[in-house]
């Protein structure tokens, strides 16, 4: 395969929407057409005391990656964003630029944080606009730019959502998400006695991302109290009480909720998983016999919620296949396929992707009755064990699965929903226990 023609380090364009992947123009909606810059604010500043951890959790390790990166991620990916401060306290700045490296966020620079959330968030802001005369280009009225803040401990930001705040933003100079109060609020007395209780139909959780134009959170940081900086927690209030700016409150979905106590590191490392299993293409390398096998899996897949695509290689037009968050089914039949898996690893490294998330590769080797012994055309189990080690080591799972061909229907029916069963519980568990072992179907 031809890895630059994938490059995912293709720069975006500024100011307008670019290419989808792998150049094709086909497949992004026009309404997400962005004609202004927007820089992104993540303050990662925090200490996460809520946790009782003593790793800050956005530092915390979800399958050997921070969640601080997978928060980049989920900002970086988004073509229309041109640049991303990371706000972090002084002591972790050297973390912080050794994750950058590690998982290859581009567009991202690390700042020194403040005390209070506020204050990291306004050196943020700051650093946005440290050049004389990038602050003169970033104020002036005709090219207002959007500056989203989203904490970094809310990891599955979706593109639509950052473009209807960007938009709201830069419409109206100040936008926020909200969702509807699980609880109800209430007030009390200083004795701990109810004072009042409010209706909670009328109230909405604020949560993450906001969007400002950059004058508008440059002034309200300016002329705000240090008493703001130090108990305030809303920076819509900010715009409000400092510049006469209403922000537009936009439903959000539920995935926006912020990591707090450990609990929700739990929750997000299921989501996480979740997100990375939904899925697939199975990889017939062209062989004819393979793709009845690759249909059939296909189906039972469906059933178990897995979207599978079947496709002959990663060539051409499948190498966007590369790009995104794709596991790898690789049948074979009655021959040794370690060269097709090898020829995934290989790919996968000239498209930089393995060490943005842990990617699953499983070889399903289907033998016929007529096949004399499983070593003949399986992989030597050392041999394949070897590849699947060196994989592991760049967060790259791979399994194996035999079936064993039968005659008859009821049979072959029930080994090839187990496949699919098996294929669906690697995917999603990414046991590290289980890399290099060959399973039987
Ligand atoms: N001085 C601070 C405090 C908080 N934050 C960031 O603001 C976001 C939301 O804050 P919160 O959930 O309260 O994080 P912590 O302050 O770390 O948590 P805790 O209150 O439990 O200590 C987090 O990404 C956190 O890192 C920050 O950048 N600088
Ligand atoms: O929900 C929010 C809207 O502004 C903030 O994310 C929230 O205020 C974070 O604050 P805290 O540090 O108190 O959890």
């Amino acid at each position: 395969m031809e890895g630059d023609a994938c490059d995912p380090d293709r720069p975006a364009h500024p100011g307008t929407f670019p290419a989808g992947e792998c150049g094709r123009t086909d497949q992004q909606p026009p309404e997400r057409r962005v004609d202004f810059p927007v820089s992104v604010v993540l303050p990662a500043g925090g200490t996460g005391e809520r946790t009782g951890l003593q790793t800050p959790k956005q530092f915390c390790l979800f399958m050997g990656r921070p969640l601080i990166s997978y928060t980049i991620q989920a900002v970086e990916r988004v073509l229309w964003i041109q640049n991303i401060v990371v706000v972090v306290a002084k002591e972790h700045m050297d973390l912080m630029t050794d994750i950058i490296q590690q998982f290859r966020h581009r567009k991202v620079r690390a700042v020194p944080g403040g005390s209070t959330r506020h204050r990291s968030i306004c050196n943020g802001v700051l650093a946005l606009g440290e050049q004389e005369e990038e602050k003169e280009r970033l104020l002036s009225a005709d090219r207002p730019k959007v500056v989203i803040i989203h904490d970094a401990v809310r990891p599955f930001v979706e593109e639509d959502f950052l473009y209807k705040i960007a938009m709201a933003a830069k419409e109206q100079g100040a936008a926020g998400a909200i969702r509807p109060l699980v609880s109800t609020v209430i007030a009390t007395t200083s004795e701990g006695y109810l004072d009042h209780s409010l209706e909670r139909a009328k109230y909405r959780a604020s949560e993450m991302p906001q969007g400002f134009t950059y004058d508008v959170i440059y002034q309200a940081y300016q002329r705000c109290t240090e008493s703001d900086f130090e108990v305030g927690t809303e920076c819509l209030h900010l715009a409000l009480q400092y510049c006469g700016t209403n922000a537009k409150l936009i439903e959000g979905p539920p995935t926006l909720w912020k990591v707090t106590y450990k609990r929700d590191l739990a929750a997000a490392e299921s989501i996480i998983k979740e997100t990375l299993s939904r899925s697939a293409c199975v990889i017939t390398g062209g062989s004819e016999q393979a793709v009845p096998l690759a249909d059939a899996i296909q189906k039972a897949a469906g059933a178990l919620d897995m979207a599978l695509d079947v496709i002959p290689n990663l060539m051409g037009d499948n190498c966007r296949y590369l790009l995104k968050e794709y596991n790898f089914i690789q049948v074979s039949v009655n021959r040794s396929c370690l060269s097709e898996v090898k020829s995934i690893l290989k790919d996968l490294e000239a498209a930089n992707q393995a060490l943005l998330h842990p990617l699953v590769i499983i070889l399903v080797h289907l033998s016929c009755p007529d096949e004399l012994s499983i070593s003949r055309a399986m992989p030597e189990l050392a041999a394949f064990m070897d590849v699947a080690s060196a994989a592991n080591l760049r967060n790259i799972l791979l399994y194996g699965i035999q079936v064993h061909q039968s005659k008859d229907t009821e049979r072959w029916e029930r080994s090839v929903l187990r496949v699919a069963e098996i294929t669906s519980a690697l995917i999603r568990e990414r046991s590290p226990a289980l890399v290099g072992q060959l399973l039987q179907a």
